[in-house]
């Protein structure tokens, strides 16, 4: 079904989304709207929700209440099989990279890959080659072990694995936290060409304001449960959104009260 007359429904879009954990309320009703091909920033303070969202929308956490549509279809409403179906075009690059330590950097690239049976062995060492010289690694590279790696190309080989089953939706969870700035500024790079190489739609967790201008264009601000702004990306810092403005200019004094209790 379509919305708008004949403009097609956004690629994700998210309404009245509840999620508590033990009676504690963290999504108490998100809407947000994904344009397809487009790439949009989520910010908000720690523990303010921002993974359990995109984990809702991976199917990872099963939300409340609410309405998760990909391309028009709600997927809570799905079969078991529909929603894998849909779920295989979504690459997550999760927080901290979240790499097999016991695999060596092929498997991991390839283990969406490998784990459906869409390839065989030999064929996925391969592959990890072609996926791994998109991110910049040399093919060596392939048979190591993450604890080999550095920081920032274990970031690279977790963002050559959220690629490879080339998804038309990709999550990435703080894909740069701990990394320096010029490796941070190197894979926003390369998220930026990778998205657009896949004409994928992106939607990035960050805590990096000039990350989130890099990445992303557009960008929304979660704060007490809901989504409380969406606009450009490029006017953080400057939105005249007294919340999203002390967020990104990462000022003490303003709307937004720190919990320091514990
Ligand atoms: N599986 C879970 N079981 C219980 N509580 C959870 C679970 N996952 C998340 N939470 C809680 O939900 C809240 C939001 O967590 P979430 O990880 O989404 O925050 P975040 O906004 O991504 O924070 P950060 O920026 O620090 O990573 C936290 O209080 C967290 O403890």
């Amino acid at each position: 079904m379509r919305g708008d007359g004949d403009a097609p429904p956004p690629k994700i879009r998210l309404r009245g989304l509840r999620k508590a954990f033990n009676g504690k309320v963290v999504l108490d009703g998100v809407d947000l709207d994904v344009g397809a091909r487009r790439s949009m920033v989520i910010l908000g303070g720690s523990g303010s929700g921002k993974s359990v969202m995109l984990k809702c929308i991976l199917g990872l956490i099963e939300p409340d209440d609410g309405a998760i549509e990909i391309d028009g279809r709600n997927v809570l409403a799905m079969s078991r099989r529909e929603r894998e179906a849909v779920n295989d075009r979504i690459g997550m690059l999760f927080q901290n990279g979240a790499l097999f330590d016991s695999l060596p950097v092929w498997e991991n690239v390839c283990f969406k890959l490998l784990a459906q049976r869409r390839i065989d062995r030999r064929a996925a060492r391969e592959k990890a080659a072609e996926i791994l010289a998109l991110v910049g690694l040399a093919p060596e590279v392939r048979d190591l072990y993450p604890a080999e790696l550095s920081g920032g190309m274990q970031k690279r080989v977790a963002l050559a694995r959220a690629i490879a089953a080339q998804p038309d939706i990709i999550l990435f969870d703080e894909p740069t936290t701990g990394l320096d700035p010029i490796m941070a500024a190197v894979i926003d790079g390369l998220i930026v060409d990778v998205v657009r190489r896949l004409g994928a739609t992106a939607v990035s967790i960050t805590h990096d304001m000039t990350s989130a201008r890099r990445i992303g264009d557009d960008a929304a601000m979660l704060y007490e449960g809901r989504i409380v702004w969406t606009g450009p990306a490029a006017s953080l810092g400057q939105t005249g959104n007294p919340i999203v403005d002390q967020f990104a200019r990462g000022e003490r004094e303003g709307p937004i009260r720190m919990e320091l209790r514990r």
